[in-house]
């Protein structure tokens, strides 16, 4: 495994692989990597020849009061999953490499997908990560990109953006690896206290609760899956909800009622602080599952 810093080295070594036939799995990350990230590594190693990882704390997509300053870096630690998940190439570029001053082009998605959810909480999120993520594209130029469902908004602004934009590459969706309890593994766990840490189940009952009770229901209205959300998480003292909600997906498009027989798929998303740690978790309902009484 090679770690590369610079895009012209990059570019240089893909270029020879490219040239023996080599197809590119690509996996973006922010690092301080964990066994969601080690899933995607691993997915991306059997589906591909070489396996490009990147580490980089991306500043376009942090609003002015979060937590880029304070976001967990462990290269050392880092390189060793990597290597051991089989990684090839480990860019990880500087943010001068990344970004020349002055910054005049970027890349933004528009729609409902922009509008909802972490769009309202975290203006400019989206439009950072279309940007560098597409840089990231033009960059590694690979067949395959790999990207987790906990973050199931990004994964579907970054569909809407290279299908728009006609980029050749495949989105490759990877589901969420959780920890015992059922908490979504995210680098952000690491800020929480233990009784945060003991509270932060809560997202993930929740959910399992929101979807058991949707699917047992030939019909469900979206407010009563709201108040189900809101009153466990509830249970949690130290929790303080951002937003719970249900929306179409990938459209993001709000309704009034679900019906499952009908064939939309739901999400059901929830972004929850505990102290200054926010953390966000989902579940996806696929349309046409019957109904259980
Ligand atoms: N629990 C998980 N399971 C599967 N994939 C994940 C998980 N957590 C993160 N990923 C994916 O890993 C990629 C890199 O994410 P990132 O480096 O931001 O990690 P993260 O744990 O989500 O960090 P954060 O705590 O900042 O949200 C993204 O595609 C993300 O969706
Ligand atoms: C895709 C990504 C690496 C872009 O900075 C980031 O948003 C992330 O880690 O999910
Ligand atoms: N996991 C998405 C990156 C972010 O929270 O900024």
């Amino acid at each position: 495994m090679e770690i590369i810093e610079t895009i012209a080295e990059l570019r240089k070594r893909l270029g020879a692989r490219r040239g023996q036939g080599h197809t590119v799995g690509f996996v973006p990350t922010m690092g301080y990597l964990h066994e969601g990230h080690r899933s995607l590594m691993e997915r991306a190693r059997t589906e591909n020849d070489t396996v490009v990882l990147s580490i980089f704390v991306n500043p376009l997509q942090f609003g002015p009061n979060e937590d880029f300053d304070r976001y967990p870096r462990d290269k050392e630690r880092d390189v060793a999953v990597a290597e051991q998940a089989g990684v090839d190439f480990i860019f990880m570029p500087t943010v001068s490499e990344m970004y020349p001053q002055p910054v005049n082009a970027r890349v933004t998605v528009t729609g409902d997908v922009t509008t909802k959810l972490d769009a309202v909480s975290r203006p400019g999120h989206f439009d950072g990560v279309a940007t560098v993520v597409s840089k990231l594209f033009h960059i590694v130029q690979p067949d395959r990109a790999y990207f987790g469902m906990k973050d199931a908004q990004q994964v579907a602004v970054i569909r809407q953006m290279v299908d728009d934009l006609n980029m050749n590459v495949t989105i490759v969706p990877c589901e969420t690896e959780r920890e015992e309890d059922g908490l979504a593994k995210s680098s952000r766990n690491v800020y929480l206290s233990p009784e945060e840490r003991a509270q932060a189940v809560v997202l993930s009952q929740a959910l399992a609760k929101a979807k058991k009770y949707a699917l047992s229901q030939s019909s469900v209205t979206i407010s009563e899956l709201k108040s189900l959300l809101v009153n466990h998480i509830s249970t949690a003292p130290l929790a303080r909800i951002d937003y719970a909600e249900a929306l179409t997906y990938p459209g993001f498009r709000e309704i009034h009622t679900w019906y499952p027989e009908l064939g939309t798929e739901l999400i059901i998303a929830l972004a929850v602080k505990f102290g200054n740690t926010r953390l966000i978790d989902n579940v996806i309902l696929s349309g046409n599952q019957p109904f259980i009484r």
